[in-house]
């Protein structure tokens, strides 16, 4: 934008702009937040938007109010308004939020602006005082969002952290413009300066709520992903998914030429658990197994649960030898690790059957057979060990005898 385009632009105009956009933005974030409730800082948003409208109306009436109302409380609006919309932030971000700060900032901002207009007028110090207030909450807003996250919720994240920035610098940079003589007293109420914050300040608006929204949205995507991925009692994956990222990730190993094991793990005598302490100690021992297992994962393994008390597990990178360790690992953890319930202690063991790429390929349901073949024996073979599996052809007949060992057992219960 030219010079002569920003001459021509005046400042009242330009701010009842900005409080007809406040206004339009705050019904927009009341609307959002009667889709998605009190969560997610929604709530701290609209408020904050609400103050930082009234205190613009205030302030648009300047010369027809008393300065106490149009300067001082307004300010003192506007200053807890930003407050508020920095605690939304860390609301969203489940954080801490100190709901004494932005009221303590307000009170301190009206009580300095009150001694320079009533006690010494001085209209430098007051601009001064306003605009590092409101810069440093936009810088604080902008700390909270310009953090490590995964995208896409990055993408919004940083888009309205860059905004909080951007305006929070110009901001604070006024009062040091004033004071290298860019910005004369009588610019203070009109000049291009003024007129940049507040063209900047409606560009901000619009900018940062966008990016509020899109992170609700993000957010609400996570977990509806994670909802539709997860089991829900134990939190690992679901079959479905769990086939799905399984093949994909067998499908890039066996491009990289890798070796991959695939370990089916299946609690022993579950169902004397439930008969003799009821299905919810036996849901929370799933759920105790599960937590035992990912103690012995890495970030990129995979665990779901196939079924009832089975689960598999996915290693990408380890042969059979170390995948057995691993399974031994996590067996011995289990077996030692009691779960203590309020009234009694039980005492659960796994049996686990291993099967990796290099005996078995790489297709999903060959290793899948392959390690449930695996589990039988260790189930026939007693329970509470790992098995790996035999090679293709080894002990077709051998594993017959073994499922039906297997069968005679868990009948007998032993
Ligand atoms: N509490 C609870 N029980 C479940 C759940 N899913 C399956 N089960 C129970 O798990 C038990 C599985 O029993 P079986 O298949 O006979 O196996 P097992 O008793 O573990 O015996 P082995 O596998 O031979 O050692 C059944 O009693 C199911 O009702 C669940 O989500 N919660």
């Amino acid at each position: 934008m030219s010079a002569h385009m920003l001459a021509d632009l005046d400042l009242k105009t330009l701010t009842v702009t900005l409080t007809v956009v406040t206004l339009a933005i705050t019904l927009l974030l009341c609307l959002v937040g009667w889709q998605v409730g009190p969560r997610h800082g929604m709530r701290y948003w609209t408020l904050g938007n609400l103050a930082v409208m009234l205190g613009l109306l205030l302030n648009i009436n300047q010369g027809h109010i008393p300065h106490s109302l149009s300067i001082v409380l307004a300010n003192g609006l506007m200053t807890l308004g930003l407050g508020v919309v920095w605690l939304g932030l860390r609301n969203f971000r489940d954080l801490s939020q100190p709901q004494w700060m932005p009221m303590f900032a307000a009170l301190v901002t009206m009580l300095l602006l009150w001694f320079f207009r009533y006690q010494v007028d001085n209209l430098p110090v007051r601009y001064a005082i306003s605009s590092l207030v409101l810069g440093g909450f936009c810088l604080l807003c902008a700390a909270e969002l310009l953090v490590p996250t995964r995208a896409p919720m990055r993408t919004a994240s940083w888009f309205s952290g860059l905004i909080a920035l951007a305006y929070g610098l110009i901001l604070v940079a006024r009062p040091a413009a004033s004071l290298a003589g860019w910005n004369g007293p009588a610019d203070l109420l009109g000049g291009p300066l003024q007129l940049i914050t507040v063209l900047g300040a409606i560009a901000a608006q619009i900018g940062m709520v966008s990016g509020f929204i899109l992170m609700i949205h993000y957010r609400n995507l996570d977990r509806l992903r994670a909802l539709s991925e997860q089991d829900p009692l134990t939190g690992a994956l679901n079959r479905r998914s769990l086939q799905q990222q399984a093949e994909l990730m067998l499908c890039r190993t066996r491009l990289s030429n890798e070796p991959i094991t695939l370990i089916m793990l299946d609690a022993d005598h579950f169902k004397r658990i439930n008969d003799e302490f009821g299905h919810q100690t036996g849901d929370e021992v799933l759920c105790h197994l599960v937590d035992q297992t990912r103690l012995h994962l890495r970030s990129r393994d995979l665990l779901g649960r196939f079924g009832g008390e089975e689960f598999v597990l996915l290693l990408p990178g380890l042969n059979s030898l170390s995948a057995s360790q691993v399974a031994e690992r996590i067996r011995q953890s289990i077996s030692d690790a009691a779960w203590p319930t309020h009234k009694h202690t039980v005492n659960i063991t796994v049996s686990l059957g291993v099967a990796c790429s290099e005996h078995h390929g790489y297709d999903f349901t060959t290793l899948l057979g392959a390690a449930d073949a695996a589990l039988y024996c260790a189930k026939g073979l007693g329970r509470n060990r790992v098995e790996q599996a035999q090679a293709p052809g080894d002990a077709a007949q051998e594993l017959v005898a073994l499922r039906l060992l297997s069968h005679f057992r868990h009948n007998l219960d032993v």
